[in-house]
């Protein structure tokens, strides 16, 4: 029986005349990576604020761990991690009292507490930094004290919203590699993220969000089976506008998205197409042929790019 930890009907959330979630229905079960991507406002870091029980939903139906987070919300909390988006550390006090804090918060024994810093130090890679003051740490160090703090009452869920914006691309392999620790040893993930390449690394099962809703859901694979095809042929031909260029394609590939720096052409066989876009006489500046990904996906579904 699968073991449903999040189950949300019809979920909404207004503030004012304006819907920033607009009735998504989603299931998550124990032991799942689920991810909402989506661009900027399309109501992810909204929907999160709900599942952490730190903001009521204006309509529909929300359960987590079978408990309305609404009437019950400190039991729904006990149970959760919560990373938001800004990092709320105490930059004041050091590395493990910010530990030390959650710990007490949540009524944990010193004992209990004493353990699970040194874990969770351990597992964040900041033992070494554990008397050190937080102000001086990098952006990654913050965001794995941040994550690490929200480990400390052992949570069966643990909430992410957009954990590794802001940080350089060293920094985010790291935290990929330690959130994979945690999906594998059991932990629930619940992530939102504007990055693709985040999403396919890290979610067993997505959904795509734009304006409030839910757009298409599925595994990274299989969104893309679905919504686009194996390749894409990327060219920049000697045009000034590439969003007025697609005729100069037409009929060649699958399909063919122009943005204003590039073509982009689905097709599941970049070579040969490139070879058909030579034979018709054209020059490209440059050409590239890739595998599809989720950004793909939601070029089709909504005609617009997730990072503007
Ligand atoms: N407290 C609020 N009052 C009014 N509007 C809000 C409030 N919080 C969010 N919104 C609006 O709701 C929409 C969705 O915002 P939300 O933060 O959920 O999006 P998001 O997908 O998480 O994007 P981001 O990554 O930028 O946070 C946005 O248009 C935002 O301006």
């Amino acid at each position: 029986m699968n073991d449903v930890l999040l189950s949300a009907s019809g979920l909404t959330k207004t503030f004012g005349d304006f819907t920033a979630v607009d009735g998504i229905d989603v299931q998550v079960t124990r032991g799942e990576s689920f991810g909402f991507l989506g661009p900027n406002g399309a109501g992810k870091s909204s929907t999160m604020k709900m599942v952490a029980a730190t903001s009521p939903p204006t309509g529909g139906d929300l359960r987590i761990f079978g408990l309305d987070p609404v009437t019950d919300g400190a039991a729904v909390r006990a149970r959760l991690g919560n990373c938001p988006q800004q990092d709320n550390l105490d930059e004041e006090i050091t590395v493990e009292e910010n530990l030390h804090v959650y710990g007490r918060y949540f009524g944990l024994p010193r004992k209990v507490i004493r353990e699970r810093t040194d874990e969770l130090l351990d597992f964040a890679q900041l033992t070494e930094r554990r008397k050190d003051k937080v102000e001086p740490l990098s952006g990654g160090m913050k965001r794995r004290l941040t994550i690490a703090r929200s480990l400390i009452n052992n949570p069966e869920i643990l909430l992410l919203d957009e954990p590794t914006t802001g940080l350089d691309p060293q920094a985010r392999h790291v935290l990929w590699d330690r959130l994979f620790r945690l999906k594998r040893q059991g932990v629930t993930l619940i992530i939102t993220t504007h990055y693709m390449d985040e999403a396919e690394q890290l979610c067993d099962r997505l959904v795509v969000m734009d304006h409030g809703r839910i757009v298409a859901e599925g595994s990274p694979r299989s969104l893309i089976q679905t919504h686009s095809t194996r390749e894409v042929l990327e060219l920049r031909l000697p045009v000034d506008d590439h969003l007025h260029a697609a005729d100069l394609v037409e009929g060649i590939g699958e399909r063919v998205e122009a943005l204003p720096d590039r073509l982009l052409v689905y097709t599941d066989h970049g070579d040969g197409t490139l070879e058909a876009v030579h034979a018709r006489g054209l020059q490209p500046v440059s050409s590239i042929v890739r595998r599809s990904s989720l950004e793909d996906v939601f070029l089709h579904l909504t005609g617009r790019t997730l990072v503007d």
